[in-house]
């Protein structure tokens, strides 16, 4: 499915009031063909030309737009979020953003959980502006300008002669950028988007600005953005090393294995809320490391060794080590969430059901087929050890969570395929779906306490997006396309 097409992922109900996003999306999704996702060079935006000046500007123009003949150079890139096995939650630094214990995730597949940035530069942008999922907001924030200091700080020379284009190291501090960005999925809603917001900014401000660093230090600096965002420049399984340093130059990513080495791994997710969560991960773990006792004893004593186990467990395809650990890992992070005062929940009673709908099935399995994490909210996400049980899984799910109507395509969104795995073709098969037999009260059923499922797999590291038509800022004015 292309990337311009993907509004059928979100949940209906996460348009209610984005009236102007929605029409902003509306417009770029009628512009042009889907994305191809190839590597290569940042596109440098036309000169303008009168000819071009014609077909793209618009009547009146923006006083802030890039005036007529100045060049505008963008480079647009696509991110994967994360969801972490083993959770970072605790920082011994704030400002630099450094961890008091190693994490691990795994990469979700980008056609299904991503961020699109991107970045623009033009001699004449009076400023540096962002424009997250067509609303302006404001770049002024530490962290925003961290990972724009320490980007512009690596910035290397630049030349298109055919475009007369030169950019001197020295040129990049004075050049100010235009950032456009879009998530294919709910923000601020437990869902990881700003782990795939700044990988993707970092990973396309370093194509755009020549960076030669390598991913592990890009991931250090997207760290500075967000703590997770720093595991999003990898695909697959990633560790982010925590670092002992106070400079924090030895706390970036590293990845274990690539999306590859364990594809049977199906994800579900189940977005039980995608409103905006009352308390950020920034300020709960803030307010953890202040009160918890446990957390100490969890950074130091219990996530060493966890760490390793998980570790093994990737490298031998271990699932029944994989998944204890995991469920043991995302128990102790809510756990320590409860610890702290006041009491921070981020589970609901749909979080709970599902976690005992897990746990039973797997006790009567004798091994376990599918692990549960839960981040930041009340969305579970559910790894099961292949396309077999994720299908049995999703019959489990669906008889006790059922539609609230009757359209089975917008309640299962990415890897519909999985639908037909499970014998569901319409709310009819979702009705006719027998009780699972390890529950004890079988009847109960819970219709609309899910508002959708997404079903997806390991996915890829960041990549540019090539084809200038799904650039979301428009190469003749430099601002956001449709805005
Ligand atoms: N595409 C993006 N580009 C840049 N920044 C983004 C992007 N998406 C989100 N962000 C930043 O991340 C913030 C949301 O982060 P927050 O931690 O509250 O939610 P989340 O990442 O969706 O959930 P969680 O981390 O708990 O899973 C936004 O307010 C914005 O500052
Ligand atoms: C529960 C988590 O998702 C917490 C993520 O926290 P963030 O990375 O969003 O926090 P900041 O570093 O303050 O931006 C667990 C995890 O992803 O490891």
């Amino acid at each position: 499915m292309g990337a311009w097409t993907r509004c059928a992922y979100i949940d209906p109900g996460y348009w209610d009031g984005h009236e102007s996003l929605h029409s902003w999306w509306t417009a770029l999704a009628s512009a042009k063909s889907p994305p191809t996702g190839t590597a290569r060079a940042p596109t440098p935006g036309p000169i303008s030309s009168p000819a071009s000046r014609k077909k793209g500007a618009r009547e009146a123009r923006d006083p802030m737009a890039a005036p007529e003949g100045q060049w505008v150079l963008m480079a647009t890139g696509r991110s994967p979020t994360n969801i972490a096995v083993i959770k970072y939650w605790g920082k011994r630094d704030e400002a630099l953003i450094l961890p008091v214990n190693d994490s691990i995730s795994v990469t979700l597949d980008p056609d299904h959980l991503s961020a699109t940035t991107t970045v623009a530069v033009s001699p004449s942008f009076p400023s540096d502006r962002m424009w997250l999922n067509g609303k302006e907001i404001s770049l002024s924030g530490g962290r925003f300008q961290s990972c724009l200091r320490e980007i512009r700080k690596r910035a290397c020379e630049f030349e298109d002669e055919k475009k007369g284009i030169k950019i001197k190291k020295e040129d990049w501090e004075k050049l100010h950028v235009h950032i456009a960005s879009y998530n294919n999925f709910p923000t601020a809603a437990g869902l990881a988007s700003s782990a795939a917001g700044f990988a993707c900014l970092v990973f396309t401000l370093g194509k755009l600005m020549n960076v030669k660093e390598d991913y592990g230090e890009l991931s250090s600096i997207a760290r500075q953005g967000s703590g997770s965002a720093c595991r999003s420049l990898y695909g697959g399984f990633v560790k982010w090393c925590m670092g002992k340093k106070d400079d924090g130059s030895d706390s970036f990513a590293v990845q274990l294995a690539d999306e590859t080495h364990w594809n049977d791994l199906v994800i579900i997710i189940a977005v039980v809320s995608s409103k905006q969560k009352e308390t950020s991960s920034t300020s709960g773990m803030r307010d953890t490391v202040e009160t918890s006792p446990l957390l100490q004893y969890r950074a130091q004593t219990v996530v060493p060794s966890r760490v390793l186990k998980m570790e093994e467990a990737i490298k031998n395809q271990d699932f029944e080590s994989f998944a204890k650990v995991t469920c043991a890992d995302s128990n102790q992070f809510h756990a320590v969430c409860l610890d702290t005062s006041p009491p921070i929940f981020y589970m609901n009673d749909t979080s709970h059901r599902i976690i005992s709908l897990v746990e039973k099935w797997n006790h009567s399995e004798g091994t376990p087929q599918v692990a549960y994490t839960f981040d930041a909210g009340p969305n579970a996400v559910l790894i099961a050890r292949n396309r077999k049980t994720a299908a049995l899984l999703l019959q489990k799910l669906m008889y006790y969570f059922p539609p609230q109507d009757k359209d089975l395509s917008s309640y299962l969104v990415g890897d519909k395929s999985i639908l037909g795995d499970a014998g569901l073709h319409s709310i009819e098969d979702v009705d006719a779906l027998p009780a699972p037999p390890e529950m004890k009260v079988p009847d109960q059923k819970f219709k609309g306490d899910v508002s959708y499922f997404i079903c997806s797999r390991l996915g890829a590291g960041p990549k540019v997006v090539a084809d200038e038509n799904q650039a979301l800022i428009d190469s003749v004015t430099g601002l956001p396309k449709g805005v």
